[in-house]
């Protein structure tokens, strides 16, 4: 991988301060700088080849387009919502997560906000502290015996699922990528949304935010759900339709919601935030001590081995990845999607493929294994190749991605 040099970087959030030592260990200069207007990320964004963000910093189009020599945005975190990833990737920059560093602290918030909900915790609190004593009220319901839907079967969704067993629930869910027989070994049956929606007490989602999964959650699904469903959104504003969900509680159709995100952070919006039925919480999915400090310490490493040219993990832009490695590897990189897109042609099933090994001949193709695999499966499976895998192409992660047998890649 031909080596990128950067000298300065910007970190424009509250990131762990391991992120800014191990970057100036290794020569980097860098400068923190938080709560930035736009206007103000826009002037400052010019000096400096990398920027690292969390979720409130809005890389957006505009500022890509103002930066003269920016080459990294480095996300410490997982969604990468918050960049304009396309255009960056037209700028050439690389963009790059730690998805795994905040998994567990994700998920252990989701399981907080379900057990609140099934016994109205923070109201008691609220009440207790407003001088009452009202046993009646907060009259609950055991979590033991009950349905939880899981709708987004991948890092975090796992994690919660086995979390949630330990408390008797039967977990089902749902997901186009992860294999029914994968979630099956860790006790989730998956099924359709359409069968799923009627047979949950809980409904947690756990999937990026994208088209497909805007308003998951809408009116018609609301409808399907068992009357009084109560729902968790921990991870991206927008896959529960705020509006939808806010006419659910008020019709008793939806008995709670627990979110920790929302479409427009902070939410102007104070309606469900208000709903006696609702807690809330200002996006603390990831902010554990635990979580940010592997955020920080991977995305600092991952931005040192990069400038390095030890290895790129973590971009999410497979494009620009290509573009990286030595321009002699690009030919390689294109023929790699090209067998991919071939191979795509002549299968009519939708399933994705269950084993795939790729043999090449000759000593050029030796070091190609990374690039040339990941660029075979952008070909083959487009829409089968989560952002996890992209970033973290490694073959275990992918089998636990949808690909049963991770392509094997021989050389002779
Ligand atoms: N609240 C917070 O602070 C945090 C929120 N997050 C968010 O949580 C979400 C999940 O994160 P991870 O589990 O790490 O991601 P992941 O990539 O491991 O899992 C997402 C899963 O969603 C599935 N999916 C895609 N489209 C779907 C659809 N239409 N229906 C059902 N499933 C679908 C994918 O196949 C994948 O298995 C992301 O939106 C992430 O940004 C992550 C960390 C902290
Ligand atoms: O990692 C994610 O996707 C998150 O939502 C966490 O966001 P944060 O880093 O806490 O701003």
């Amino acid at each position: 991988m031909a080596p990128i040099s950067i000298k300065r970087i910007l970190i424009s959030e509250s990131v762990d301060p391991c992120c800014k030592k191990i970057l100036q260990e290794n020569g980097i200069q860098v400068t923190e700088k938080q709560n930035m207007s736009k206007d103000d990320l826009i002037a400052e964004i010019k000096d400096y080849d990398g920027l690292v963000v969390r979720s409130a910093t809005k890389v957006t189009a505009d500022v890509i387009n103002a930066t003269g020599n920016l080459q990294i945005i480095g996300r410490a975190g997982t969604g990468v919502d918050n960049v304009d990833v396309d255009t960056a990737t037209k700028k050439g920059i690389i963009v790059m997560n730690t998805p795994s560093g905040n998994t567990i602290s994700a998920a252990e918030l989701t399981c907080t906000l379900l057990m609140s909900l099934s016994r109205h915790v923070p109201q008691a609190a609220m009440s207790m502290k407003a001088g009452n004593w009202d046993r009646k009220k907060f009259m609950g319901a055991e979590m033991y015996g009950k349905i939880l839907g899981i709708v987004g079967l991948g890092r975090i969704g796992k994690e919660v699922a086995t979390r949630m067993q330990s408390f008797g629930m039967k977990t089902i869910g749902y997901d186009p990528i992860t294999p029914p027989e994968v979630t099956a070994t860790w006790g989730v049956d998956q099924m359709s949304l359409e069968q799923l929606w009627p047979q949950c007490d809980y409904i947690t989602v756990h999937t990026p935010l994208m088209p497909s999964t805007a308003g998951l959650l809408n009116d018609t699904s609301f409808a399907k759900c068992k009357k009084g469903v109560k729902v968790v959104n921990c991870a991206r504003g927008g896959i529960i339709d705020e509006d939808a969900l806010l006419r659910a509680l008020e019709s008793g159709q939806c008995g709670g919601a627990g979110l920790d995100v929302f479409v427009e952070e902070p939410p102007k919006n104070r309606a469900l935030v208000n709903h006696p039925n609702v807690i809330s919480c200002p996006h603390l999915g990831a902010s554990t001590k635990e979580a940010q400090a592997r955020c920080g310490q991977d995305i600092a490493l991952q931005i040192v081995d990069m400038v390095m040219g030890k290895g790129l993990v973590g971009a999410v832009n497979a494009q620009v990845l290509a573009s990286t490695f030595s321009p002699g590897s690009h030919q390689w990189i294109k023929l790699g999607e090209a067998v991919g897109v071939v191979l795509k042609s002549c299968t009519t099933s939708k399933q994705p493929f269950s084993q795939v090994q790729i043999t090449t001949q000759g000593k050029h193709c030796k070091a190609l294994d990374c690039p040339y695999i990941l660029q075979f499966l952008v070909g083959a499976e487009p829409q089968r190749v989560p952002t996890a895998c992209l970033s973290h192409w490694q073959p275990a992660v992918l089998k636990g991605h949808g690909f049963s047998s991770a392509p094997a890649l021989r050389n002779r």
